[in-house]
This record gives structure tokens, sequence and C-alpha cells, in this order.
């Protein structure tokens, strides 16, 4: 089975390749198809954009929408988070928190999933929590906001971890983990033989 992901993010792509490599018999193709981005929740512009692009394409297609979203600024950049990234930018980000100390400095990425085939749309949804970084922190790895994002439990920022390691503990990773489940009840219910197309044997149920 072929799944779709309409982006113009290769990153999130390589992303998904890395959290879904235990699947077998479905892979994920980069689709470049542009969507409108509605103003909205991250739920509404994926909802939106994965129906948009069904329609366009009929066959089964995902998008996903995601933001950060900071504590001691009302969740800015939350739904704004292309077009902060792209003006404020990490530097901007980091003057508008100079005073911000402790946990007043608490972040979380959320990412929103949306799957559409003939069945219609569904959503997945994937949240990590942390908090932002005093300074840019970067080995090179991430992007966009990864430098200055500092997850629960680590010292270091995404951008420092391996996308290997961001991809077992992201965002993205939380809601591909919601979108797995989904397609694993799916295939049961679709596939005659009622195999998983999972690595894993204890998931097999033939
Ligand atoms: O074509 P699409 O899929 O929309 O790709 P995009 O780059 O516009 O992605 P989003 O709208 O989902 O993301 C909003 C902003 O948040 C950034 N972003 C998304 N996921 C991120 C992640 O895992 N780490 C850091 N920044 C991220 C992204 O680069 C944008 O600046
Ligand atoms: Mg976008």
């Amino acid at each position: 089975m072929k799944i779709y992901f309409a982006t113009g993010n290769p990153n999130k792509i390589k992303e998904a390749n890395i959290i879904l490599k235990d699947l077998k018999n479905i892979s994920v193709e980069h689709l470049k198809c542009p969507y409108p981005e509605i103003q909205g929740t991250l739920e509404e512009v994926s909802e939106f954009g994965a129906k948009y692009v069904y329609e366009k394409i009929k066959k089964p297609i995902i998008v996903e929408d995601s933001g950060f979203f900071i504590g001691a600024l009302n969740g800015f950049p939350g739904t704004y988070s292309k077009y902060v990234q792209e003006t404020l930018g990490n530097e901007g980000i980091l003057k508008l928190l100079e005073d911000i100390e402790g946990e007043n400095r608490k972040a979380y990425f959320k990412t929103v999933i949306g799957y559409c085939d003939e069945n219609g749309v569904k959503l997945f949804k994937g949240v990590i929590e942390g908090k932002v970084a005093h300074e840019i922190r970067s080995k090179g790895y991430g992007f966009a906001y990864d430098s200055i994002f500092i997850p629960d439990g680590e010292d270091r920022t995404f951008a420092e971890m391996k996308t290997e390691e961001k991809s077992e503990i992201s965002h993205r990773k939380r809601a591909f983990e919601e979108f797995k489940k989904f397609l694993y009840n799916k295939i049961i219910k679709t596939n005659d033989r009622g195999y998983y197309g999972i690595q894993n044997t204890s998931n097999r149920i033939h």
C-alpha cells in the first residue's frame, strides 16, 4: 500500500521514513502538491489539506501541520509558526524571552496528521513538552525551531540530536505512532490473510 505525503518540507519526509521504517507493505511517497493553509488550528489546517489533496489525486494521502507553542507567550507562535520562523526567526524568539527564566520557558511542539482516503479524513496528534533554550544550539541536525527546543528529560536541543534520536521522542513520532495503530487495524480489517505488514512478529496474526 502506498501512502502519499503532501508537504513542501523534505525534513518531514526524512523523519516520517525513519519513524515508519518498521512498516512492511506500506510505503510513504513524497508528493509535492501544495494545498491552501487556511488560518485556523493545526487540526483545521490538516483536515482541510488532507481533503483538498485527496480530491485532487484520489489516493490515500497524509498532510501534517505542526506548531511550536511557548507558554510565556500564551502559545505564540503556535499556528503562526511558519511565518514567525521566516520573520522573527529563532533569534527573535530568544529576544522575546530574554527576561524569562525557569519554568516560564516551557514550550511544546504539536503535530497533527490528516489522513484521507475514500472513507474520509482522520486526524492523529502528537505533542512533546520541553523548554526554550537560552541560546541557539545546533550540531547541524534538525530544522527550524529545533535549535532552541530542549525536550523534557534532555540537556540537548533537538538540533543537537541525530534525526534518529529526535525521531524516538518527537511530536512527529507520537503522531505517527497513533497513525500506525490506525493502519494496523485498517489492514487487519481489509486484508484476508490478516497480515499486519509489521516486522514485529508478536503483532502478526496469520
Ligand atoms: O509544507 P508543509 O508540510 O506545511 O511544511 P512546513 O515547513 O510549512 O511545516 P508546518 O506548516 O507544519 O510547520 C510550521 C513551522 O514549524 C516548523 N516545524 C515543523 N515541524 C518542526 C520540527 O519538528 N522541528 C522544528 N520546527 C518544526 C516548520 O519549519 C515551520 O516553520
Ligand atoms: Mg506549512
